[in-house]
């Protein structure tokens, strides 16, 4: 079942797949149309050759002729077949895109940290890496489909004329061409369970093998600080077992299916050209030589077609899975989501290629400036734990710092994710300057706020594009940002400054310095509220004071920079807490205490945080 407010079923999205690109769909088709019906013309060729052979020709041609034909229309067939590849690759690229562009799109705008599937009412959380196997498998699966029925549709043209020339040969004998047709669709229909079933399971066993992929590269000094090599290469191994035995099973579903369709045919055909012989044998002029060689050649067609069509009838109960599967995954919109037509640039056939557009620069306004920002009673409970936060009321001041601290476990990443709306909060309101926030996720964004989280993401590229992501400012900018985040020493210690590659692909950076980074990312937008998760715990006592030094000493709102951010972090750093404006003291996923500094240690449960 497909999981959306408006179920549409798997054929009316393959249909608005396919009107997406409506003419480059046509083009193709017709290509297809020729690539499968050409071949049914050298039939009538043939029929006139034997014919001219045993003197019963209509047409007073030398067999020569007729070769010279047969070796023209096989040639256009093979041109015919080389620009039909062109358009089905570009159609089929253009499908797939757009499913993934859809499904991208809908995870990215999910306000929730982690991705989730929703089937049958119960919510499974996915891994990064299990994501994998829907961005690939089931779209393509379904890039599949969509190409397969302007195949199809070709070759049913020309299984629909073959038709009218067996007909023409034979209406009893052609009669008998239906047969197995008949049995086919009885199959697929007491199949169809089980070839879902299979496809499910096949896909789910994918998913799990990309999902730990992804959790191993992401850990490997985990796995190798605890020795672990061994026990994750014995699951690893387990996954992949389970993979081969339901990928086996779902595929050796769909070998005997096919071979069943293709043996259902040769018989039909064989009990057909058993009746034809018989039919030469009796005399009369029923059936010429050549007239056989004609039903015996358009026979392949309408039988071949009645094959695709099974084939055709279980992928596309497949397809239904693959879009269930989508559907699933972004849970919470229609799965009409996944084929909206939306813009791709991609390059199209015969044109230059589209310019990307230029992305929206955040602009600024009186509205964005931040006076307070309240939290009221705000709950957030990990489902089926006991886990999170509870009550959070909190009140943060323009310019102020506020530092959440608190013990391992106390809640204080939960509070955060729950303010950016990265968690949906279960209870409880956030105000911004007594405006109530209705979508967090959407509304903390620069130029109000910007975040760094405990372990900031950098990509593989440049220094310039980590911290620009795509914002238009110049290289003086970046450079105050990087000065800001204490990051001036490392850049200049860098050969290639700006331009100098990081992440995987390039310079590898410390923990300390990654923050830095990402701190810098922040400061470029100069957002107002500055969120920070834990700066403390990759950089050294000296270098986050200087931070916290220059990050103040913008706080005026005369002279060249009036940028007045607010910050609110976690940290455990005395140095930090005796700056704050307020300290906020989590235990258990309650504030326990709030106050300055000396207030708190005044505080008989202070024990607790130091
Ligand atoms: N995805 C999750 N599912 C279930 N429970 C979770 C999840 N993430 C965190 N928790 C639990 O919620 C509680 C609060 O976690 P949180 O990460 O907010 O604590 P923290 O104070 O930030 O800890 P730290 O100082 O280690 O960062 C912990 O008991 C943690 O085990």
């Amino acid at each position: 079942m497909i999981s959306s407010s408006k179920k549409l079923a798997g054929w009316q999205l393959l249909w608005q797949l396919i009107c997406y690109k409506p003419k480059l769909y046509l083009i193709d088709t017709c290509f297809w149309i020729f690539i499968m019906g050409l071949p049914a013309l050298p039939g009538l060729i043939i029929r006139e050759f034997f014919n001219s052979l045993t003197g019963k020709a209509q047409f007073g041609l030398s067999p020569w002729a007729f070769i010279a034909g047969f070796v023209a229309l096989n040639l256009g067939h093979i041109l015919v077949i080389f620009i039909g590849r062109i358009t089905k690759t570009q159609h089929r690229f253009t499908m797939r895109s757009l499913l993934r562009r859809n499904l991208l799109e809908r995870l990215l705008n999910n306000p929730h940290a982690q991705i989730k599937v929703t089937q049958d009412d119960t919510e499974n959380t996915v891994s990064q890496g299990e994501v994998i196997s829907y961005f690939r498998d089931d779209a393509e699966h379904i890039e599949d489909n969509v190409a397969w029925i302007s195949e199809i549709f070709g070759e049913g043209l020309f299984a629909v004329l073959s038709l009218v020339i067996l007909l023409s040969v034979n209406i009893p004998m052609t009669l008998f061409v239906f047969l197995p047709l008949v049995g086919m669709v009885v199959i697929i229909q007491k199949a169809e369970t089980r070839i879902k079933k299979y496809r499910q399971a096949s896909r789910q066993a994918t998913q799990e093998v990309t999902g730990i992929l992804g959790e191993i590269f992401s850990s490997v000094q985990a796995i190798k600080v605890a020795g672990a090599e061994q026990d994750v290469l014995t699951y690893f191994r387990t996954l992949n077992d389970k993979r081969r035995e339901r990928m086996v099973k779902d595929s050796l579903l769909k070998a005997i299916l096919n071979s069943l369709f293709q043996n259902m045919v040769n018989f039909g055909t064989g009990l057909i050209l058993v009746m034809a012989s018989f039919l030469m044998q009796s005399g009369g002029n029923q059936l010429t030589v050549g007239d056989f060689a004609l039903f015996v050649y358009n026979l392949s067609f309408v039988t071949g077609f009645f094959a695709s069509v099974g084939g055709f009838m279980a992928l596309y109960k497949q397809t239904e899975v693959a879009f269930e599967r989508m559907a699933a995954l972004i849970s919470g919109a229609s799965a009409e989501t996944l084929v909206a037509p939306n813009q791709l640039y991609l390059q199209e056939l015969g044109k230059s290629r589209k310019n990307l557009p230029r992305l929206e620069q955040p602009t600024e306004n009186e509205s964005h400036h931040l006076q307070s920002l309240k939290l009221s009673n705000l709950t957030y409970i990990y489902p089926g734990t006991h886990q999170g936060i509870v009550d959070i009321n909190l009140q943060i001041q323009r310019g102020s710092l506020t530092v959440i601290t608190g013990r391992i476990g106390a809640g204080k990443t939960t509070l955060l994710r729950v303010l950016l709306g990265l968690l949906p909060k279960q209870a409880g309101e956030i105000y911004w300057n007594n405006h109530l926030v209705v979508d967090p996720a959407n509304f903390f964004v620069p130029p109000r706020s910007a975040y760094t989280p405990q372990i900031p993401q950098l990509f593989s590229y440049s220094l310039r594009e980590n911290i620009l992501l795509g914002l238009s400012k110049d290289d003086a900018d970046i450079e105050t940002a990087l000065k800001m985040a204490v990051f001036e020493q490392d850049l200049a210690a860098m050969n290639e400054k700006l331009e100098t590659l990081v992440g995987t692909k390039g310079v590898r950076l410390s923990g300390g310095q990654m923050q830095r980074v990402a701190a810098a990312r922040m400061f470029v937008r100069q957002p107002e509220l500055l969120i920070f998760d834990d700066l403390s715990s990759a950089l050294d006592v000296e270098t986050e004071l200087t931070l916290w030094s220059r990050i103040f000493a913008n706080t005026t709102e005369q002279g060249e920079n009036p940028w007045t951010p607010t910050c609110l972090v976690v940290s455990h750093r005395r140095s930090v807490l005796r700056r704050a404006d307020q300290i906020i003291v989590m235990k258990a996923g309650r504030v326990v205490a709030q106050g300055k500094f000396d207030e708190i240690l005044a505080d008989e449960q202070a024990d607790w945080i130091f």
